[in-house]
């Protein structure tokens, strides 16, 4: 049975120590447990603001990041090296200071990729790469989601047709609402496989989403992002003043 469970803290700097300390103890026991981490990385402020964080934990050391499998959530569709990518801007915030095995690092595609701008061909390769251990989908121990105002989580957005499907693992995302307009997203039941769900969001601008999600508003994709395990919503006080 998935539980849910709501952390509260001061502000948006306690907030990112709070995530970026926990997530290294979750990669360490994961580690300890299979040898191996996977986690999803998510774009967005509170994300790259985690992850500096993590690059300068003295804990992180413990970390075998060789063994750490990092895949993302959602992807900007745009060309490799964009500074709108989550992918450029978490290589920047931490990934490139990081003696990762460059094979277990997962990218979604970009648009100068072997399937060109095609965002349908773009996200089925993904879903073939997350075939990598056999499985549909590879083991998930903690899969990050940054909140929108909107309630959008990765890229699936309220009232879009992507935020239904649930045909396969990705999804190709036409006519955000948000820029830009083509993205690459895990569906939700894909983010439902994850272990754990963190969704992590600070700030007034947060205030309405977060409270409605966690009042049970379903059209908010936010409220359906639970993991198998457990769900953490991740929160400073501002985003959490309308919490039921
Ligand atoms: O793909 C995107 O457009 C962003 O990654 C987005 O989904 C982000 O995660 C949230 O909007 C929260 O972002 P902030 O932490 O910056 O508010």
């Amino acid at each position: 049975m998935s539980k849910t469970l709501v952390v509260v803290v001061p502000d948006a700097d306690v907030l990112a120590a709070t995530v970026a300390s926990r997530l290294v103890s979750k990669i360490v026991d994961a580690q300890a447990e299979r040898g191996t981490a996977g986690i999803v990385l998510t774009g967005g402020r509170i994300a790259a603001k985690v992850l500096r964080t993590v690059k300068d934990l003295p804990t992180a050391a413990a970390i075998d990041w060789s063994h750490v499998d990092l895949w993302w959530g959602d992807e900007r569709f745009l060309p490799a090296g964009h500074a709108d990518r989550n992918e450029t801007q978490a290589r920047a915030a931490l990934l490139d200071e990081l003696p990762l095995d460059r094979a277990r690092v997962h990218p979604m595609p970009a648009t100068d990729g072997p399937d060109g701008d095609d965002a349908t061909a773009a996200a089925a390769r993904y879903a073939e790469e997350l075939k990598i251990g056999g499985a549909d989908l590879p083991p998930i121990d903690v899969l990050m989601l940054g909140v929108g105002e909107d309630g959008h989580v990765a890229s699936l957005f309220p009232e879009h047709p992507v935020l239904n499907d649930t045909s396969g693992t990705t999804a190709a995302v036409f006519d955000s609402p948000k820029p830009p307009p083509t993205r690459i997203t895990l569906t939700m039941p894909t983010i439902q496989s994850a272990d754990e769900v963190w969704l992590i969001a600070a700030g007034p601008d947060k205030t309405d989403s977060v409270g409605a999600a966690l009042n049970g508003d379903k059209a908010l994709p936010a409220a359906h992002a639970v993991g198998r395990t457990r769900t953490y919503w991740l929160l400073d006080q501002a985003a959490a003043a309308k919490i039921p």
